[in-house]
């Protein structure tokens, strides 16, 4: 799904509006009424409401919705922030429709405000949508901070207020921190990236018929990952193939300390799906690999505690995952220099192995095409060096990408695939209970396997990404966000597998 930026926002709304057609009022009426709905199923009308709106149309979507909180039997206030700014033709005409009944409270100064909110009131963010042009100021600024020290829970309309949908929000700006974000058709940029994300809370997507025909056409490098994508993606399992049919894959990694991690990414790149999978490990990793996963085959080091070779015959490999556990002994480095040199299958690199490939330009140089890097942000910055915001890392992740004509996949709440063409790919699953050693030993895991079953680079990172995401959702549900770890993650890729093959 195409994420658009505010400008694109407004021209769908325009095009709508023209070829539907349908009045710009009635756009708003449609989105208020969709913003009422979801609000209904999860609120009593027993929770008082109160509705802050500024001046423009996101006001204005406060302001219906208002009305129609009204008419379903809510307790509804409403709070307009006067700084004697100009109000849009909808605003106007909304605030016109409202009942009598419903009281409005005129802001002009801070002391306006009531003292305090009770705390099972649900307040609406209409302050400010997608039409936010500067950080915001004096009143505005003063309400965002009262509003955010009260006990209420926060709505915000389309987008928290103070927060820029696609460009960043200087530090120390007010603005909403909301519990819930009802956001129109698309999700919005600010909300995938570290940063401003937060501010979002938990969000949700409320279509409102915005015209198909421009979603189509309309052209964006930024896309959403959902569930729909992976029915053209994921291959079936002939009734007539068979082991060999879904590739040979070898990983390379672990030393003396660090052999859990290569354990976990062969046992992820088994449950991916991969017919065959060999491992390499430093001697001292033999017993471990053999005992722990005994589907793999191990091959050994001449080196008891790191890494010092790959095998010589690479060919019979349909891709090769190096990094989990590595570490990064001059051996270790030399023998990924050399192994640079050759000829070799699809690549997928993690951990140790971007380490050693940022601390070496000529290294880099020499990286594959094609090949899937799989940093975290501060991995990523030791190759690109440093980003002075989000959006600046996008920026960074794309000129790596097309530099290296590799993928990389930055890894984070909402991982986002970048790649050689300049599309950036973000992903919606997943949780905070990821963050825990070895997540992204297991990844590396995912993408091998996929890689070595003949999955296309993008279709291996997207498919991978949300699977690990997925599975740890899944997991999730099942041991809590506190107690999971990373086997959890292969041990529910299955059911990951299952549901998106059944979605
Ligand atoms: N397209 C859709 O999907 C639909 C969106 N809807 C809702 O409409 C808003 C966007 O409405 P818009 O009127 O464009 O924008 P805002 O309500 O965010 O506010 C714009 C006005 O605010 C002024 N402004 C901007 N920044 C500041 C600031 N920091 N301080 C004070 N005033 C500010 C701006 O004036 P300028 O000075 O910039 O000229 C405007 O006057 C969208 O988010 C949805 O909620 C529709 O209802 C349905 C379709
Ligand atoms: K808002």
């Amino acid at each position: 799904m195409k994420i658009l930026t505010a400008a694109q926002t407004r021209a769908a709304d325009a095009f709508t509006i023209a070829q539907e057609p349908i009045s710009s009022l009635d756009l708003m009426e449609r989105a208020s009424w969709a913003l009422v709905q979801w609000l209904k199923q999860r609120y009593s009308a027993a929770v008082p409401v109160f509705v802050f709106c500024g001046p423009g149309n996101n006001g204005g979507d406060g302001l219906a919705a208002a009305r129609l909180l009204h008419q379903d039997g809510y307790d509804v206030q409403v709070f307009l922030i006067e700084t004697g700014q100009s109000a849009s033709a909808d605003f106007t005409q909304n605030l016109q429709r409202l009942p009598s009944a419903i009281a409005v409270n005129r802001l002009q100064r801070l002391e306006d405000l009531p003292p305090g909110l009770p705390p099972q009131a649900l307040v609406l963010d209409g302050l400010f949508g997608s039409g936010l042009s500067r950080p915001l100021e004096g009143l505005y600024a003063q309400v965002v901070t009262y509003l955010n020290q009260q006990p209420a829970t926060i709505l915000s309309i389309d987008i928290p207020s103070g927060l820029f949908a696609d460009a960043p929000t200087p530090s120390g700006s007010a603005v909403i921190q909301a519990d819930v974000t009802l956001t129109f058709e698309r999700p919005k940029l600010a909300f995938l990236m570290p940063h401003s994300g937060g501010y979002a809370g938990e969000w949700h997507v409320l279509p409102i018929g915005l015209h198909e025909d421009f979603l189509n056409q309309v052209e964006s490098p930024y896309q959403v990952l959902l569930p729909e994508a992976f029915q053209t993606i994921l291959r079936p399992r002939s009734k007539f193939s068979h082991k060999g049919t879904f590739g040979h894959a070898l990983l390379v990694g672990g030393s003396y300390g660090k052999m859990g991690a290569i354990t976990m990414s062969a046992h992820a790149a088994l449950r991916a799906g991969v017919g065959l999978l060999t491992v390499q490990v430093p001697q001292s990793g033999y017993s471990i690999l053999q005992t722990t996963v005994p589907e793999a085959m191990v091959l050994t080091d001449d080196h008891e505690r790191h890494l010092s070779q790959f095998p010589e015959d690479l060919t019979k490999y349909q891709c090769l995952g190096i990094g989990p556990g590595f570490g990064q002994a001059e051996d270790t480095r030399l023998a990924l220099e050399s192994l640079f040199r050759q000829k070799l299958p699809p690549l997928v690199l993690d951990a140790d192995a971007l380490n050693l490939l940022a601390a070496d330009r000529l290294l880099r140089q020499q990286l594959p095409p094609d090949s899937i890097l799989t940093p975290h942000p501060k991995e990523f910055e030791r190759l690109t060096g440093p980003a002075s915001d989000d959006f600046h890392r996008l920026q960074l992740l794309q000129n790596f990408c097309s530099e290296h004509a590799c993928y990389v996949i930055l890894k984070g709440a909402h991982s986002c695939i970048g790649t050689p063409s300049g599309e950036f790919y973000f992903n919606t699953t997943g949780n905070p209970g990821m963050a825990t050693g070895g997540s992204g030993d297991v990844l590396t895991g995912i993408l091998t396997g996929l890689r070595a079953q003949g999955y296309s680079p993008l279709e291996a990172c997207q498919l991978g990404v949300y699977l690990h995401g997925l599975a740890g959702d899944l997991a999730a549900e099942a041991v809590g966000e506190d107690s999971l770890i990373a086997s959890d993650l292969y041990n529910y890729l299955g059911a990951a597998f299952l549901q998106i093959r059944h979605s």
